[in-house]
């Protein structure tokens, strides 16, 4: 499905062309509703239409609201259009061309531009991307099986940490932090395949995973602090979250060649990720893709798995249902688990916002948008749209289940929820998360019974940006011994 070039069936090709192709009929792109722009007040703009960044999802489907599913804006002097209708969403990868382009966080591009950094399949563009990117489509996307053992071996001792951890009584100590060590340790495990059990036998190895997940999660923290301060203005005046982010990025990349130059040193078997690299990269590009993958795989699934154990453990009837469909189906990944998964990302995409720069003038909606617009999918208003999703707001893992979903009279548009973005440069960790996700749940499961503390159960969390999709304050789950 994911191969390198983008494939798309010729029938489907020849409709997209014709409707990409722009005609006298069309309403140009100034035309497009939208947020007016006062003239004089530059950067004012941005921050009167994009309220606090924290919030910048609600305030995009408030816009929606008001100007329906497809919006412009302009953002300092980019051109950007919001889609939340699913097929203009899909069109906007069938468009995407043959090196699609997105946007880059401010503070890494600038970062790396500051002190000549080169990085990994996030950052990288044009043929240099496409060349990387196809070595991985396969092993990672297509023939994946290999990575099962690793991952689940990680996720078991997961679960017996738990069990060591938890007092049954009160809220697990560190969830994120435990969770961004376990989503480190899945990519190590595939990158070392069996070798990562042994070399996780030694204590050395140990200390530098340990150190490692901490400046990876320390990175996400500084960078999310400079969302809210444009990165030259936050060196210049030497902020103390740029400071920050300028320690711990060189760590993690001292941390990771260390780790690296373990496990290639300890490795006794051809069966991890690291061995194809070695044979098919050159030794730089080889770590510079390697530190992407954690630093692109700590955060997303940890929280993405903090938002399902916050689920699971609020709704207990949902929690007791899955828990038996997981234990009759003696699988671990078995359909209401997929669900779990697929809902959590609905309702919290990680990545709410997937954007592509057009790379043609293209017809959305009627309206031509030129190239080189930012468009950008609105994936937390589209998921949580009634249009697309029945009872929207609620956390229902079987709507997903088609067996379920066709006797019923309920919606589901799954094009409504893309987390991973779909086409070319969609994400290429996508089976690594949902494999590590669908074990961790399931073995939880059916080892504890989760619940909220009574104090937590009366604030209301509410999902807010810290660059991905966070919870406004730190998720407590108390684990049972079932
Ligand atoms: C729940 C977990 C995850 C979510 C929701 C997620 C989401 C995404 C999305 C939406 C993109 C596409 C961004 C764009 O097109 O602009 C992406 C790209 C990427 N993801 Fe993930 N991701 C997750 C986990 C992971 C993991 C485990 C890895 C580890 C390998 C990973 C590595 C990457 C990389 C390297 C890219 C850039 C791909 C490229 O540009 O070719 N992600 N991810």
């Amino acid at each position: 499905m994911f191969s390198g070039r983008k494939v798309i069936p010729q029938l489907f090709l020849s409709t997209f062309q014709q409707s990409t192709n722009v005609s006298t009929h069309n309403v140009p792109f100034l035309k497009i509703p939208g947020p007016k722009r006062i003239p004089f007040i530059g950067m004012l703009n941005d921050v009167m239409h994009l309220g606090k960044p924290a919030e910048l999802h609600q305030r995009i489907s408030k816009y929606h609201d008001t100007y329906g599913d497809i919006f412009r804006l302009q953002i300092g002097a980019q051109q950007a259009v919001f889609l939340r209708d699913p097929d203009l969403m899909r069109k906007t990868f069938q468009v995407e061309g043959t090196f699609p382009k997105h946007p880059l966080p401010e503070s890494w591009t600038y970062f790396n531009k500051k002190f000549g950094y080169q990085r990994g399949l996030f950052f990288m563009d044009g043929k240099d991307w496409l060349q990387a990117r196809q070595i991985f489509n396969k092993p990672l996307l297509k023939d994946f099986i290999w990575m099962e053992p690793p991952i689940r071996n990680v996720c078991e001792a997961k679960v017996v940490d738990i069990e060591k951890m938890s007092d049954q009584h009160t809220a697990f100590e560190g969830i994120e932090s435990f969770l961004y060590k376990w989503s480190v340790e899945v990519v190590l495990s595939v990158m070392l395949g069996k070798s990562f059990e042994q070399c996780q036998a030694s204590s050395e190895f140990r200390e530098l995973v340990q150190q490692f997940s901490r400046v990876v999660y320390d990175i996400f923290k500084h960078s999310a602090e400079l969302m809210n301060i444009p990165p030259t203005i936050a060196d210049r005046l030497n902020v103390q979250a740029w400071q920050q982010f300028e320690r711990v990025v060189p760590e993690t990349i001292r941390l990771a060649s260390e780790i690296i130059e373990f496990g290639i040193q300890h490795k006794h078997s051809n069966d991890g990720l690291l061995d194809l690299m070695t044979q098919k990269l050159e030794k730089s590009l080889m770590m510079r893709i390697f530190i992407d993958f954690i630093i692109a795989a700590g955060d997303t699934t940890a929280f993405a798995t903090v938002w399902a154990l916050h689920l699971l453990a609020s709704d207990r009837k949902v929690q007791e249902r899955v828990r038996q469909n997981v234990n009759d189906s003696n699988s671990l990944e078995c359909t209401a688990i997929k669900g779990v998964v697929r809902e959590t990302l609905r309702l919290y995409p990680v990545a709410p916002f997937v954007g592509r720069f057009i790379e043609n003038d293209t017809v959305f909606d009627n309206y031509t948008v030129p190239k080189d617009t930012l468009v950008l999918l609105s994936l937390y208003s589209s998921g949580r749209d009634e249009r697309f999703f029945s009872d929207p707001e609620q956390f229902n893992p079987y709507r997903w289940d088609r067996s379920i979903a066709k006797t019923s009279s309920s919606t589901t548009t799954a094009a409504a929820s893309l987390p991973f973005a779909l086409g070319a440069r969609s994400c290429i960790g996508q089976k690594i998360a949902q494999l590590q996700m669908h074990y961790l749940l399931s073995m939880i499961l059916t080892k504890f019974d989760m619940s909220i503390p009574e104090k937590q159960r009366q604030q209301q969390i509410k999902p807010i940006l810290k660059m991905i999709t966070v919870p406004n304050m730190p998720v407590q789950v108390i684990f049972k011994s079932i």
